[in-house]
């Protein structure tokens, strides 16, 4: 099985990115269950839509795309933007496919309703988890306590994959202090290509390291 849920220290700060380039090195699936903060573009076309996570990473890596279980217009937490919606979140069951990369929405403790977070969904799914986490300055503390949220909850920590310039001491430190696998860097890619994401994964990571 070669299932993973990426989660983040927190919104905007590269998930699906990193999950674009992961979708392509697994040669995986891609679905995001919950999208908030893209408006319904009218009749659904074939395929994802315009802005959403998945229509990205289909752009990258021509991967499956699943469709979301939900897209709320409001960018915001699911809990809010599906109250605003006047609706409410579905089941969160993932799809059978393997390898599946499976994108949260924003970071570890983010509500999908007023009594679950994302984590509680993680640990219930049983699917390990990578979190993605920057390099720079703050990025300790965000990264060591998105870890002990996780592993409160029960959920199965795979590592830390890294966006951001190289910081060998923060990497480290994490590492240890968080007793975690980093499972790579992904700098950022200026510019930003299915080329030049599919040569960083290939340089930055090892498949194996999620076989
Ligand atoms: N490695 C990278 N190289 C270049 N640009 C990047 C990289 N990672 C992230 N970015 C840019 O930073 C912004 C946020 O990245 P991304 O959309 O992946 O964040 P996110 O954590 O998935 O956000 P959300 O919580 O909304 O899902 C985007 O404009 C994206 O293009
Ligand atoms: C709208 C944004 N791009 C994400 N889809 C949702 C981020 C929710 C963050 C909630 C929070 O931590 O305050
Ligand atoms: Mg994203």
């Amino acid at each position: 099985m070669a299932r993973f849920v990426i989660t983040g220290t927190g919104t905007d700060i590269g998930k699906t990115v990193f999950a674009a380039g992961l979708t392509g090195l697994l040669n995986a699936s891609y679905w995001k269950p919950v999208q908030t903060g893209v408006a319904d573009p009218g009749p659904r076309r074939d395929g994802p839509w315009p802005g959403s996570d998945a229509a990205f990473v289909h752009a990258m890596t021509g991967a499956p795309i699943l469709p979301e279980a939900i897209i709320l217009p409001e960018p915001l937490s699911p809990h809010r933007a599906a109250e605003l919606a006047g609706v409410t979140i579905p089941d969160l069951t993932p799809p059978a496919a393997d390898p599946l990369v499976i994108e949260g929405a924003g970071g570890v403790l983010v509500p999908i309703t007023r009594e679950m977070l994302s984590a509680d969904l993680f640990a219930r799914w049983g699917i390990p988890v990578v979190l993605v986490a920057t390099t720079g300055l703050g990025t300790i503390s965000h990264t060591l306590t998105a870890l002990e949220s996780l592993r409160a909850r029960s959920c199965r920590v795979h590592g830390v994959a890294f966006v951001g310039d190289d910081n060998p001491d923060n990497i480290a430190t994490i590492a240890a202090l968080g007793r975690v696998r980093a499972l790579g860097r992904l700098p950022r890619l200026d510019p930003l290509t299915p080329a030049t994401l599919s040569a960083a994964m290939r340089t930055h990571f090892d498949p194996q390291d999620f076989a």
